[in-house]
């Protein structure tokens, strides 16, 4: 990609205190080089911003891009300019494709897709735990971190096994790769379960999903990775239990980290309207206790970051009703301004908060290099229109997806432009430099 100089001017930033402060940021082969008010151009493209607010780029270490073997949902294309538009510079994408990313190759190949068809975000692979995620037999993490993996999961399963999560963790903390979980007990479903086991299962005579199911891995987890010094990261947390066990996991000092996505934060299972497949996802939309007890987590501290659990699904797929269609809902192109309009204009959470869980907070998690605004940094950059006001309409996603239970919400705060190591990946259309 060609490296150009920017200095982006009149805009603003978020200061150490929260508070805005307006300033011009000069971006030379793809660093922040200065950061200040009315810089001098020389002989940088300049780029207006217009008031508009400079923050880190957006990581999601959570999501699913779906390719190799399920090109109909998404592409590495598609996925990675979802992200983009949605102001994510860094995402990790899950293995629960086809073939499962259980091997090396498999590893190269995402990298590689994304080196030749992505748009410049940047994506980190997530390997598998065990081989096709079937629970049976560990993958060789040494050598898949080795090709790149960031991480090793069997996210859409949990791993049922203790005795071969115990392994994996060993394993994990051998070779300094962090085990991240899709917390679910099977032994507490039933055939067919599709929503929360509560009064929105009881009203619709739905099989229900319990809380116990994802709490009880949670729990039985953070035993397991006690001893071992592995990196515990705990999958889309929706129960109020498995808050309670990750706070008292923290409070002891244990290398244990959660995340929360943002429909989790901003809907429960009262505001499901009906037999509609948009408010179907793993984990499902739990009680409203649940809701306010992720919420008071997130802003405590507890719950380190926000990811989205980006999971598209063709339109034919989800229109298979409550009980066969799949889990899972878009969620890239909407995740901040959802946050920003629901959580900061509502005064849940401060500006800042919001987005240090967004940038700072996942990549200190995972020691990562990105998701600060500074000098010296490397200028991986969303700018975020505040003021816009736009209806969510998934018609014009740049994701596959439709699949969003947010359509026809009226939200503000869109991302206007994006930058990865200062090379613009995506802007509004209708903005010229
Ligand atoms: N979250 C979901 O509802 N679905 C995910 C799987 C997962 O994240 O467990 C998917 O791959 O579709
Ligand atoms: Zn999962
Ligand atoms: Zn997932």
């Amino acid at each position: 990609m060609m490296m150009e100089n920017l200095l982006l001017t009149k805009g603003q930033i978020i200061g150490e205190d929260g508070e805005l402060i307006p300033a011009d940021i000069r971006i030379h082969q793809g660093k922040v080089v200065e950061i200040g008010k009315q810089l001098a151009e020389a002989g940088e493209t300049v780029i207006v911003v217009e008031e508009k607010l400079i923050i880190p780029g957006l990581i999601d270490l959570h999501i699913h891009l779906r390719e190799p073997g399920f090109e109909a949902k998404e592409t590495i294309a598609t996925g990675t300019r979802s992200a983009a538009k949605g102001g994510y510079t860094t995402v990790a994408c899950m293995p629960n494709t086809n073939p499962i990313t259980d091997c090396v190759e498999g590893v190269r190949r995402i990298l590689d897709t994304n080196d030749q068809e992505g748009c410049g975000v940047r994506v980190l692979p997530i390997a598998a735990i065990t081989k096709a995620s079937n629970g049976n037999e560990l993958t060789d993490m040494a050598a898949l971190k080795e090709a790149g993996a960031f991480a090793v999961s069997d996210d859409g399963v949990g791993v049922q096994s203790p005795r071969m999560m115990k392994a994996a963790m060993r394993q994990a903390a051998e070779v300094y790769v962090a085990v991240i979980a899709h917390c679910e007990e099977e032994d507490l479903l039933v055939e067919g379960a599709c929503v929360h086991e509560g009064q929105f299962a009881k009203e619709h005579n739905l099989p229900g999903i319990p809380g116990e199911s994802e709490a009880i891995h949670v729990g039985r987890d953070i035993l397991l990775a006690e001893d071992t010094g592995v990196h515990y990261h705990i999958c889309h947390m929706s129960a109020e239990a498995s808050v309670r066990l990750l706070r008292e996991a923290k409070s002891r000092g244990q290398w244990v980290t959660g995340e929360v996505t943002p429909h989790h934060l901003l809907l429960c299972e009262e505001d499901i309207p009906g037999m509609d497949t948009r408010f179907k996802m793993n984990p499902p939309l739990r009680r409203r206790k649940d809701q306010e007890v992720l919420l008071e987590a997130l802003k405590d501290g507890t719950i380190d970051f926000i990811a989205t659990d980006h999971a598209p699904h063709t339109t034919e797929e989800k229109a298979q009703g409550m009980v066969k269609s799949p889990f899972g809902i878009v969620g890239l192109e909407t995740a901040f301004p959802l946050l920003y309009t629901h959580l900061v204009a509502t005064g849940k959470l401060t500006l800042k908060e919001l987005v240090d869980k967004m940038t700072q907070n996942p990549a200190a998690c995972f020691q990562l290099p990105w998701g600060r605004l500074a000098e010296g940094a490397i200028a991986d950059l969303a700018i975020i229109d505040l003021n816009s006001e736009r209806v969510v309409d998934p018609e014009n996603f740049a994701s596959k997806g439709r699949n969003t239970p947010f359509g026809g919400w009226k939200l503000k705060g869109w991302p206007t432009m994006t930058l990865v190591e200062g090379n613009i990946v995506w802007q509004e259309p209708g903005i010229h430099l």
